[in-house]
């Protein structure tokens, strides 16, 4: 079969990341015949230098929606970080999300045995990991509600956004999270604010309403900021945990951490059919960009979502989630995940290691 892949590789460490990631997906296309058409597209920082007036150029929308996925690196970087700007990279992100209706956003958080000397609970976690699968909303909330900059008769600055969320876009984001506990450990854990916002107490009621159709699945509700102690307390207590867009945020990094490096966590970003967008839930990390110092499983573990969630192609990405751990059985790290007694390596080297295990 052919699949038509957009890749965004984006600024900073995302073209570094992106690449390894190519010639993993190249690999396994040559391995089980398949064959993946790439059409590269600009967006973030990037594309402001070109195009002035936009992060997410038109041409870059359209060739995404030409294809049957979309892998990107990541965008942004001191370069554009002027808070008086108006055009600025992350507008890209939330253009393609929302442009693209991906209100689902899967981040499986897996600490892997190997990386147990990376985390940096490696002290107080018994058994063999951490399997957590954020289960964050993504088109809504405070990203996606009004904001406003007034300055005053007085003078002085006033800045709004507005957190908002509808029965109808919590409800399918709440299917999704109770539909991935059925097949997990049947366990969501709803993430809220609800002893202050309004919205939050909206979600409470709606997850309710649809945790009755999934009897099976324990239903909990917990305060954002207890989620947070308790991800660091004891994270095997989650299974799925179900939020909105910006404490999904959050608590992603938090859960990236525990299990050893925000270098180890993809992504897949859904809406009502098969197409996704791909990407390394971290950043382009500027401090480390263009030195090959960045870790690019994130990525390449992302890939192995497209294959499964886009393109059905579970045998692959089973062949690349086998060989990252492969990798890991052996004395290879990059930076990030290194601990004593291994071997560093570059994002590169990472990658043909990945390549060469599959
Ligand atoms: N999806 C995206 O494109 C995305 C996501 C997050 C942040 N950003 C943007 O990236 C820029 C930098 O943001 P930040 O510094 O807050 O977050 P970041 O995730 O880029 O970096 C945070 C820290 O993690 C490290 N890190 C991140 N990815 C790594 C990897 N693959 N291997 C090794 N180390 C890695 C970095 O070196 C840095 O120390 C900002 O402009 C931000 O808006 C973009
Ligand atoms: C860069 C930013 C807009 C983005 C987000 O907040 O969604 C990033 O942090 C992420 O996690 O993908
Ligand atoms: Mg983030």
């Amino acid at each position: 079969m052919k699949y038509k892949v957009a890749v965004i590789p984006g600024d900073g460490i995302g073209p570094e990341v992106t690449e390894q990631a190519v010639n993993v997906l190249n690999a396994v296309g040559e391995k089980f015949n398949h064959k993946f058409e790439y059409t590269y597209a600009k967006a973030g920082g990037c594309a402001i230098d070109e195009f002035k007036t936009t992060a997410l150029p038109e041409e870059t929308l359209d060739i995404c929606k030409a294809s049957d996925a979309v892998l990107l690196g990541a965008v942004g970087g001191p370069k554009w970080d002027d808070t008086k700007a108006k055009v600025r990279p992350e507008q890209a992100l939330l253009g393609l999300r929302g442009g693209l209706n991906l209100y689902c956003n899967l981040r499986p958080a897996m600490l892997y045995k190997q990386l147990k000397d990376a985390s940096p609970l490696k002290d107080r976690i018994i058994g063999d990991g951490i399997d957590v699968l954020v289960v964050r909303e993504l088109t809504g909330g405070i990203y996606f509600g009004e904001r406003e900059l007034l300055t005053k008769e007085n003078g002085e600055e006033v800045a709004r956004d507005t957190e908002q969320y509808s029965t109808s876009e919590v409800k399918r984001i709440a299917k999704i999270a109770f539909d991935s506990a059925m097949k997990r450990n049947k366990k969501v854990t709803s993430v809220d604010k609800a002893n202050i916002l309004e919205s939050s107490r909206l979600w409470r009621r709606v997850v309710e309403e649809v945790a009755k159709d999934y009897p099976e699945v324990t239903l909990e509700h917990l305060y954002v900021d207890n989620t947070s102690m308790q991800l660091v307390r004891d994270p095997r207590q989650f299974d799925v945990i179900l939020t909105s867009n910006m404490f999904g945020d959050i608590l992603s990094d938090e859960a990236s951490m525990i299990t050893g490096s925000i270098g180890m966590l993809p992504s897949a970003s859904l809406g009502d059919n098969s197409f996704g967008l791909y990407e390394p839930i971290h950043g382009s990390a500027p401090d480390i960009a263009g030195k090959d110092l960045a870790n690019p499983l994130a990525t390449i573990l992302s890939v192995a979502m497209m294959l499964r969630y886009s393109f059905g192609l579970n045998a692959e990405a089973d062949s690349i989630e086998n060989a990252v751990s492969k990798v890991l059985d052996t004395e290879y790290r990059t930076g990030d995940i290194m601990s004593e007694g291994k071997v560093k390596v570059g994002t590169k080297k990472m990658g043909e290691l990945v390549v060469s295990n599959l």
